[in-house]
């Protein structure tokens, strides 16, 4: 077996046993698949992970930034409370169609808003919107600009709010100093926010399965 097949093979025992797909993630999956979205999904297991960090976190308000067809929505959604809110940014209409066929197919749609646009103008919409302050933000959208929505993350955040940057090893690539590749150095601007941010303490982990060589980031609001 080769390495990546033991991945494989170890993330499908772990799914199996600890997070396996019912049927709304699968229909969500499955329908995503139909209407050609990439996939870039989070691994059900990973889902299962976003939402345990909100459920620990008590969370009552979540912000993703990033939905594709609604998969990480529904996991993250899960752990709401019945008068919770989590609101979606999402870029291509497309996929919030989907997304938003998903969620109100998990019957998730009076929690969830999925709102189409470029992250980076829908924020500051909703900032001045006066929202109260999101108890979990998850970032997995383009890249490039992880430091700008960790930056747009901590004016929407408060004490004890946890921020989760996904994606943040990119095979290895993060390490490069001298990458001018954008998801690269948007990354890397992220974790040197978070390494030197007075409101933030974070780490990041490593990990392996079947999205292959990755990690993510999280970080906690201090102040
Ligand atoms: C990695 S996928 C999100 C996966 C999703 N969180 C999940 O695990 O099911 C990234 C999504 O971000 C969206 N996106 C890319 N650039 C964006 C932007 N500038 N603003 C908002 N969304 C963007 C893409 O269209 C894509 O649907």
């Amino acid at each position: 077996m080769s390495e990546s097949q033991a991945w494989d093979a170890v993330d499908a025992y772990f799914t199996d046993h600890l997070a396996p797909d019912d049927e709304v993630t699968t229909a969500a999956l499955r329908d995503s698949e139909a209407a050609e979205l990439p996939h870039v999904n989070v691994t059900a297991n990973q889902g299962k992970l976003l939402q345990l960090l909100a459920e620990i976190q008590g969370a009552r308000t979540v912000l993703e930034i990033g939905t594709l067809g609604g998969y990480s929505t529904i996991w993250l959604a899960r752990a709401l409370p019945a008068d919770g809110r989590l609101i979606s940014l999402e870029y291509d209409p497309r996929h919030a169609e989907v997304a938003t066929r998903n969620i109100a197919r998990a019957g998730l749609d009076k929690l969830v808003e999925v709102r189409v646009g470029a992250a980076l103008e829908s924020l500051p919409l909703l900032a001045d919107e006066n929202p109260p302050p999101f108890d979990l933000v998850f970032i997995d959208a383009d890249k490039v600009n992880n430091a700008r929505y960790l930056e747009w993350a901590l004016r929407l955040t408060s004490v004890g709010s946890l921020i989760v940057v996904d994606n943040v090893v990119r095979g290895g690539r993060v390490a490069d100093a001298d990458s001018d590749a954008g998801d690269v150095v948007g990354t890397r601007a992220a974790i040197e926010l978070i390494g030197s941010h007075p409101r933030l303490s974070g780490t990041a982990i490593q990990t392996v399965g079947a999205k292959g060589y990755d990690g993510f980031a999280l970080a906690r609001v201090l102040a």
